[in-house]
């Protein structure tokens, strides 16, 4: 590349976008292949530019844009697509809503290898449509094509990324506890729940009031499956006194318990099990009196088709104890993250 300068290079091609940023705007404010004028020397000079590059062809060597676009091919993904390149980025957007992944192991590698740079949503990150997820780039304007190569390999048997979108489900409530079946007090979990469920596709089948009885709590929960819910959400009853008796309600309906207990607070004592592909997921009280509890956490995956591991469960812990911040970011924040 040879260096000229502004007031030579009437006539000459811009060679990558060039920044401005003034009053809240940053972007290319000259384009990649813009021919210069006259009239664009102040311009160029008012944003600090006293030379421009001129392209000169050299084997091995890329261009950021074709670097990044590059990058981008090499992670394409179904539900999503990337804008650009400017500024020598491409911008990955989702198309549709659902949980974002991203391979953490292999975009380490990738980071790695030398100028390329690729940065990501957190790993299963809860997205909408339009969001951004990644944005890749290389950091000089110019590189070998080898850097581009040895990370297209690493991407040739694995996916770097993958949105996988919410499917609709159908949902059971089973709200338990005495004071509630005896009308003491009013139940406030069908209203909690349904308030978060707006945010996935789903059809609410209902909510059941059972008493502390296992029996009841088993054919609520049996009804709800034979109308075909892919999803139980119990509430209350899932701690350590003797009329606590949600976990085994969920045990007798002979679900796989994944875990009942998970490092992450609020909603220690939640339980997560599978019967089939049904998910039956104990929902601790916390969730009634907390705007964000694991129940938040969960929602995202249990709209895929993509079952909650043990090993998932696990990496909440680091992180995992809200911080209770008097204005709530979730999932903005250091909660949740797995
Ligand atoms: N000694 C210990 N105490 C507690 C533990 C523990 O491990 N050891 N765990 C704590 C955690 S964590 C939670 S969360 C809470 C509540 O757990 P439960 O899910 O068993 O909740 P309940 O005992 O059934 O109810 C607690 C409280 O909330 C009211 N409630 C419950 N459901 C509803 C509803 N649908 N609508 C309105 N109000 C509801 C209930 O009446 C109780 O007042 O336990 C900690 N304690
Ligand atoms: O299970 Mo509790 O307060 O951690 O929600």
């Amino acid at each position: 590349m040879k260096k000229i300068r502004v007031e030579d290079a009437v006539g000459q091609r811009l060679c990558h976008d060039i920044t401005a940023m003034r009053d809240g705007f940053k972007g290319a404010a000259f384009r990649r292949g813009h021919v210069i004028s006259k009239k664009d020397i102040e311009a160029l000079l008012a944003i600090g530019k006293k030379h421009i590059f001129i392209w000169e062809d050299k084997a091995g060597e890329i261009h950021e844009e074709e670097a990044a676009q590059r990058l981008a091919a090499m992670a394409s993904l179904q539900d999503a697509h990337y804008e650009g390149p400017s500024e020598g980025k491409m911008v990955l957007k989702a198309d549709t809503s659902g949980m974002f992944r991203v391979n953490r192991r292999l975009l380490s590698e990738i980071n790695r290898i030398g100028d390329i740079t690729i940065t990501t949503l957190p790993d299963h990150y809860p997205v909408q449509k339009g969001d951004r997820l990644a944005s890749m780039r290389i950091i000089p304007l110019v590189t070998t094509e080898e850097q581009i190569e040895q990370a297209e390999k690493l991407c040739q048997n694995e996916n770097l990324l993958a949105l996988l979108p919410y499917k609709k489900k159908k949902v059971g409530i089973i709200i338990t506890g005495s004071e509630i079946y005896e009308g003491r007090i009013a139940d406030k979990f069908e209203m909690v729940a349904k308030k978060k469920l707006t945010a996935f596709p789903c059809e609410v089948l209902g909510a059941t009031i059972c008493d502390d009885r296992q029996e009841q709590i088993v054919e609520a929960a049996q009804s709800y499956l034979n109308q075909g819910a892919e999803l139980l959400l119990f509430s209350g009853g899932m701690s350590v006194d003797p009329d606590d008796l949600t976990p085994a309600a969920i045990k007798a309906c002979g679900a796989e318990i994944i875990t009942y207990g998970v490092p992450s607070q609020p909603g220690n004592m939640t339980l997560v099990s599978y019967l089939g592909k049904a998910a039956l997921v104990g929902v601790p009280g916390a969730a009634i009196s907390l705007p964000v509890t694991v129940l938040d956490v969960l929602l995202p995956q249990l709209f895929t088709d993509v079952k909650i591991t043990k090993e998932d469960m696990l990496a909440l812990a680091e992180g995992g104890l809200c911080q209770l911040c008097e204005v709530c970011h979730f999932p903005n924040c250091t909660f949740g993250r797995y």
